[in-house]
């Protein structure tokens, strides 16, 4: 259609995008293809919409989710009956398709209150980045707020034409509430007077009731069923106790218009034990589980996903399966699945090759994996990475099978040099088996028959990216040369 239209950016349609570079090159009068990126455009593209694979995307199809996805459609479909639908609590593990369930029932929802004209609203929060009582009371108030100005609008316009209409003829108020013009006409101030009433609520400085009564009045304005999805909603317990959920929960009670039901979703089972009584079963009054995939329903997500996500034939035979026994033996994660296939089909790209396969699988997982740690490492507290640093000097010299009390020298001379607190020995112990938690390090007891037992502790990241990314570290970037007494303590030990 829009053949001479400038070219959109998209990668939908590698083919035509590839024309459109080139057309801007000839124009320009360039070499023949030398410059930076001729090469890495000549190549047959792997991917038709890489976009397809992004967390970001919401697939319109969850394989292997239609009991899950039924179920909450049962609940909610009291909404749309204006009845108040029970709060349901979602369960499961990272990846399994919770919150892309829980979106799709939603947009499935509000699409079908606006066919048959059922008032009915869902709100979506996610408390981990929303996860203050004054926040999440705050972020929902406006949104409320919002809407009901956009109400107030189309009714003014309504009154406005009717106002017209019976001015010019009586007749028009006939099957109205109205008996004449003024009557229209006041209704008309009224509702401006409302909207210039409808005060939005400011991110901070607000006390909390005045945020609570102001989410409270924007709800009730107009009559609707507003359900209020919580996703992460273990974070905002953890981070502010259950006061969100006991308000918003007993709200129902107060209302006059309107009606409220929770969504809650979390990957912490245990959560709700720390949850006043009342609200836990308030909360609770519908469970939902997401259990993991197993490698088969991996590889349908994938497949479907893959079509579109890739040209035809650019996938050898065992990348599907490949990934899909990854990521089932992680614990079933389909984010982690996608990942791994985007990332391969990055690394094929990469390296110019025509297909994606296996090795280009294989050589995803290990970068994804080295991101982890990176991430993992990255964001570990000050005394954690010293502990940490301690260790990887100590590999670095060629120093294997490493025990607490070793690890605990270097650290001490780590803290003077760059003045930080010395923990005990038992607190650096601690945070030994915090980092062999997280995949670290690997520390093993072992009996050292009557001597006792000792740890032994090994890194189990590579050395290099583990140095680099803890001097990235601005206090850690001081640390100078360690060499000297890592070799007085193992003399003739450690020379690299
Ligand atoms: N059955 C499925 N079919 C297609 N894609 C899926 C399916 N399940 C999950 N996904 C995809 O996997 C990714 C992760 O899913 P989602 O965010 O819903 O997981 P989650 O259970 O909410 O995880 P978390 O607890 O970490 O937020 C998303 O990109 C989602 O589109």
């Amino acid at each position: 259609m829009t053949n001479n239209g400038p070219p959109d950016g998209r990668r939908t349609d590698g083919r035509s995008f590839e024309v459109d570079i080139d057309d801007v090159l000839d124009d320009e009068d360039e070499d023949d293809g030398d410059g930076l990126f001729d090469d890495l455009l000549s190549g047959e593209p792997i991917f038709e919409n890489k976009e397809v694979l992004r967390p970001s995307y919401t697939p319109h199809e969850l394989p292997h989710r239609n009991e899950q996805i039924n179920n909450m459609a049962t609940i909610l479909v009291a909404a749309l009956r204006g009845e108040t639908p029970s709060n349901i609590l979602i369960y499961g593990k990272t990846g399994t398709g919770k919150t892309a369930s829980a979106k799709f029932v939603s947009q499935e929802l509000e699409k079908t209150s606006r066919k048959y004209d059922v008032p009915c609203e869902v709100e979506y929060i996610n408390c981990e980045v929303t996860d203050t009582q004054y926040r999440v009371l705050a972020q929902l108030a406006n949104k409320f707020i919002d809407q009901n100005r956009a109400y107030v609008d189309e009714r003014v316009d309504e009154l406005e034409d009717l106002h017209t209409a019976a001015r010019d003829d009586r007749a028009a108020l006939d099957d109205t509430e109205f008996d004449s013009p003024r009557e229209v006409q006041n209704r008309i101030d009224s509702r401006l007077d409302d909207k210039e009433d409808m005060e939005e609520v400011p991110m901070t400085g607000w006390p909390t009731d005045r945020v609570y009564s102001t989410f409270f009045d924007a709800v009730d304005y107009v009559e609707r069923v507003a359900v209020i999805m919580l996703d992460e909603i273990d974070k905002l317990v953890e981070k502010s106790g259950d006061d969100t959920l006991y308000n918003l929960s007993r709200m129902n009670s107060e209302l006059d218009n309107s009606r409220v039901s929770i969504i809650g979703i979390s990957n912490d089972l245990k959560f709700t034990d720390f949850l006043d009584p009342r609200v836990k079963s308030s909360l609770g009054e519908e469970e939902i589980v997401f259990p993991p995939y197993d490698a088969n329903q991996l590889r349908d997500i994938l497949q479907h996903r893959s079509d579109t996500a890739f040209k035809e034939g650019a996938l050898s035979d065992d990348v599907l399966p490949l990934c899909a026994a990854f990521a089932a033996q992680e614990h079933g994660d389909a984010r982690r699945a996608l990942d791994l296939l985007r990332t391969a089909g990055e690394l094929a790209e990469r390296d110019q090759a025509d297909t994606v396969d296996e090795e280009h699988v294989r050589h995803a997982q290990d970068k994804i994996e080295l991101d982890r740690v990176v991430e993992v490492v990255r964001t570990l507290p000050t005394q954690s990475k010293l502990v940490l640093y301690a260790i990887m000097t100590l590999e670095k010299h060629g120093v294997h099978n490493i025990n607490t009390g070793e690890v605990y020298n270097i650290y001490k001379r780590l803290c003077d040099e760059i003045d930080a607190d010395v923990l005990t020995q038992r607190r650096v112990t601690d945070l030994i088996s915090e980092l062999d938690m997280l995949g670290i390090v690997n520390a093993v007891v072992v009996s050292k028959g009557r001597y006792g037992r000792t740890k032994e502790i090994n890194l189990s990241v590579p050395i290099e990216e583990t140095e680099t990314v803890l001097q990235a570290d601005s206090r850690l970037g001081d640390i100078e040369n360690v060499t000297p007494f890592v070799q007085a303590r193992f003399d003739g030990d450690g020379k690299d």
